[in-house]
């Protein structure tokens, strides 16, 4: 499904100031989403930590971190699920805090752990999120047949959500997330607990949807899966941006796993030796 066109083109704040040289616009595209000096703090822990992230439009963004890193609190506050305690949020231009209806209409969100009306049978929650997003009732019904067929749904569709496994659960979301032809999708952790064939599912409708000019940003802890289908890509840790860049400028000439490895600090061997100490000696069946 394309991005919604219609209200691109409509967007005055996607022409810059005219050019001292021709006269004519300049066609410089405003970020996708912009992300500038996003703080977060539960208690003494301080979650994300003055963030700064530019995602262009047409790119195929992957955030990657450790466990704990800052990802979901990150994509939370700038989906306008958590309030920052500084910074903002900005998709396309639009502030997702102070202009909330303009920057939520450009966006489709799959946060974590997806809390879905699930006493709703799938179809009937795709026409709840279609209606809620004002998508007309005739669109609504092809879309929700072709995106329940392009994620291998079709045959639950009139199955309860709150009957649906972990990954159908992840599937019905992202088709809540796509169903309004939004320009920006933000989709946290979108292939965990999916099948490999949903999964090529997936990336299939992804690619498709940013070929066609739309945007993802995506969160994964699977480093071949953002190596083979992100073209951009983000190292966060400890609530900051390490690295960001397209997906060659990250790399550096190592494999994704090496650099993030190297940004971040590897754990590998973490049980073998600590201070030249032997940890976890115990596990080891010779000491039993
Ligand atoms: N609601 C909360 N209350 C208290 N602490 C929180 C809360 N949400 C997140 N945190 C803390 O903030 C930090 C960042 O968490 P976050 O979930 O954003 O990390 P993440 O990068 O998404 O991790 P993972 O890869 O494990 O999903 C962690 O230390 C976490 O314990």
């Amino acid at each position: 499904m394309a991005p919604n066109q219609d209200s691109r083109s409509a967007d005055p704040r996607s022409v810059a100031a005219g050019s001292p040289a021709t006269g004519a616009p300049d066609r410089q595209p405003l970020p996708a989403l912009d992300l500038r000096g996003l703080q977060k703090s539960f208690g003494a822990k301080q979650a994300v930590r003055g963030l700064q992230l530019q995602v262009m439009p047409g790119r195929l963004f992957g955030l990657v971190g450790p466990n704990g890193a800052g990802k979901t609190t990150t994509l939370s506050m700038a989906t306008g699920l958590l309030r920052p305690d500084a910074g903002s949020a900005l998709i396309l231009g639009h502030d997702v805090w102070t202009d909330p209806p303009a920057a939520k209409a450009l966006m489709g969100v799959l946060p974590d752990g997806v809390r879905l009306f699930d006493r709703l049978s799938g179809r009937e929650l795709l026409r709840y999120i279609g209606r809620l997003r004002q998508v007309p009732e005739d669109d609504i019904e092809i879309r929700s047949s072709e995106l329940l067929a392009a994620l291998g749904l079709t045959d639950d569709a009139d199955q309860l959500v709150v009957d649906y496994s972990a990954g159908m659960t992840k599937k019905i979301g992202l088709a809540c997330a796509l169903i309004h032809a939004p320009r920006l999708l933000i989709l946290d952790e979108p292939f965990e607990a999916v099948d490999p064939v949903s999964g090529e599912g997936i990336r299939s409708i992804l690619r498709g949807y940013v070929a066609s000019g739309g945007t993802v940003v995506m969160s994964s802890h699977v480093m071949e899966l953002v190596e083979n289908l992100c073209d951009s890509v983000a190292v966060v840790a400890a609530g900051q941006v390490l690295a960001a860049g397209s997906l060659d400028e990250v790399r550096a000439g190592m494999s994704l796993q090496q650099r993030f490895l190297q940004l971040v600090g590897g754990a590998g061997n973490v049980a073998v030796q600590q201070g030249g100490e032997e940890v976890l000696s115990w596990l080891r069946s010779s000491s039993v």
